[in-house]
């Protein structure tokens, strides 16, 4: 177990002395003018060591970076130990310490490649398998809910991890949807978005997945035992629910308690971390909409990403290097959050995604072994899909006074090429200009130029963009499941490899469990005024308030 202070690496402290003697001096636009072979020296050709097909480029020489920058930060991956971690990993070391689990979503999509050790991983294959016939008879229509009929809509029942993942890839990969099966997402206890999404459902051919680690998340249980209260309104006969419920989870007492059959049940395991789960039966969804073999295909994907990541050297392994650069705005310029900017209509929950990933996994502040850190961890991740936030919050990118890392990604063909890819060829000159823009901006001598000698003065100013924002910027040829795979898995190891650097656990969640608790006292207090007892003033006021307020 690391959980060393970060500032007590040497390179850590080298790259404080660089920062404070060189960032003045980090500009993109001399940084590019000194050196014609920049783009080539700071990007890299990702060819999935699985698959020669699945191919990405990733720039990276729009960064407030310098050779010896990058191999002082690639010095610190060296010292605190990525490398023996990512081992750690991938051979099923408890790396989840507070837990004492191993941390194994490369187990789900190994394919016998990796030889891992650990409880679970040998029954990987049987419940992909299982996955595949059930998809496949709901696909074809070989499933039938109880009066005959095909099933037409999943409702995937489920929060968090146990959503997210399912969300974000089956927007992302609609194209190979089988377009008369709608898959549909329940996740907040609000009753409005279980009774908007049921308004949309025939209880004869909607199919309920249930998804939950834990089978005891207080949303998804109260949402599934409502939605099993609309379906047997209609069904009445209890003994149809198996043709109409499933369930994904670690906890099979549970499930059967709550009266799915076993056999309507997908195993995973408690090494599967939720935020890490779409790989897993989670992905039942996934799998219902795009079929088996195109999940697969994503699977296979984040594998070859995960042979890179384990394979590769620091300076050429695409995961890390995200890492160290996201480390270097992060802890020595001072960025508070980092963008992600998907020009992919497909992708635009991709920031959504990431905001759990990244920041359930890293937004700690205590080492792993107890000690409070004195320096920034997880960054706030955000974003939207281009160009919608162009006429929204690039303003402040462009000339606010906050440093905002981006990540432009783009695929070079649409799934849609309508008006001979006019659409497609409009978003992307956008995709190239907008980071091009931030890095370089524009001079108050070229506003003058442009504006001519009787500009006022602070009209100039006005619109000047300083620029020497750094971006890296992602562009594979089309968005295939393949292709996310490797995206998804490229990120997950980012995530992995900084928190390493942080000496944090990154696959624990505690921050999540003080509301829970307080929610559940409270839940138990709001009948009457003189139950809501032991809070602040203001919480009471607040309670009070709504009691006067309430209707049933
Ligand atoms: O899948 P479960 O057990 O219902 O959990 C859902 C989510 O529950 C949240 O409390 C956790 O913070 C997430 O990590 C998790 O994904």
């Amino acid at each position: 177990m690391s959980g060393r202070l970060a500032t007590e690496y040497a390179a850590w402290k080298e790259l404080q002395q660089i920062y404070d003697e060189q960032h003045a001096s980090l500009v993109l636009r001399d940084l590019f003018a000194q050196d014609p072979a920049r783009f080539s020296r700071f990007s890299k050709d990702y060819t999935d060591p699985t698959d020669p097909n699945t191919t990405f480029l990733l720039d990276y020489s729009k960064n407030l970076i310098t050779q010896p920058i990058l191999d002082t930060l690639l010095s610190l991956v060296r010292e605190a130990g990525v490398e023996r971690y990512r081992d750690a990993m991938f051979s099923g070391g408890h790396i989840n310490n507070t837990e004492d689990r191993a941390v194994l979503h490369v187990a789900l999509r190994n394919f016998d490649d990796f030889k891992i050790q650990e409880d679970g991983v040998n029954q990987v294959a049987d419940v992909l398998d299982h996955m595949r016939t059930f998809s496949d008879a709901v696909r074809n229509g070989v499933w039938k809910g109880y009066t005959g009929k095909t099933i037409d809509t999943i409702v995937n029942i489920g929060i968090g991890g146990s959503d997210l993942g399912p969300v974000m890839v089956t927007e992302a990969l609609k194209p190979y949807s089988k377009r008369n099966l709608n898959v549909r997402f329940v996740s907040n206890i609000d009753g409005t978005h279980l009774a908007e999404t049921l308004r949309l459902c025939n209880p004869e051919r909607t199919l309920f997945i249930i998804a939950s680690k834990t089978f005891t998340t207080q949303e998804t249980i109260t949402n599934a035992e409502s939605a099993k209260a609309w379906f047997l309104s209609t069904a009445k006969d209890q003994a149809h629910v198996a043709k109409h419920f499933v369930a994904l989870s670690t906890n099979t007492k549970a499930v059967t308690a709550f009266g799915i059959d076993k056999d309507n049940m997908f195993q995973f395991w408690d090494w599967v971390g939720g935020r890490y789960s779409l790989w897993s039966a989670i992905g039942l969804s996934i799998a219902l909409y795009i079929g088996y073999d195109n999940f697969e295909q994503l699977l296979r994907g984040a594998h070859g990403m995960d042979k890179h990541f384990k394979e590769t050297p620091p300076e050429n392994n695409l995961p890390v290097l995200l890492a160290v650069l996201g480390i270097w705005y992060n802890d020595f310029y001072g960025a508070q959050t980092h963008v992600l900017l998907p020009y992919d209509q497909y992708l635009h929950k991709f920031a959504d995604y990431f905001q759990q990933g990244d920041m359930e996994s890293n937004g700690k502040s205590v080492t792993k072994s107890g000690e409070r850190v004195d320096y920034q961890t997880g960054p706030i991740i955000w974003g939207a899909a281009g160009t919608n936030g162009q006429h929204s919050f690039y303003q402040l990118l462009h000339q606010g006074t906050k440093l905002v890392p981006a990540d432009f990604l783009a695929p070079c063909t649409s799934h849609n090429s309508i008006g001979h890819s006019k659409h497609h060829r409009i978003l992307l000159s956008n995709y190239f200009a907008q980071p091009e823009a931030l890095a370089f901006g524009k001079t108050e001598e070229e506003v003058r130029k442009e504006l001519g000698p009787n500009a006022r003065e602070e009209v100039v100013k006005s619109k000047v963009f300083e620029g020497n924002r750094p971006s890296n910027s992602i562009l594979f040829p089309l968005l295939t499941p393949r292709t996310l795979g490797a995206l998804i898995a490229l990120y997950e190891h980012k995530i992995f490899t900084q928190g390493v650097i942080w000496g944090i656990n990154s696959f624990d969640q505690m921050g999540v469990e003080l509301g829970k608790v307080l929610a559940k006292n409270i839940l138990a207090q709001l009948n009457a005024p003189e139950d809501v007892k032991g809070h602040d003033s203001s919480t009471t006021g607040l309670i009070h308030y709504y009691q006067k307020y309430r209707k049933e």
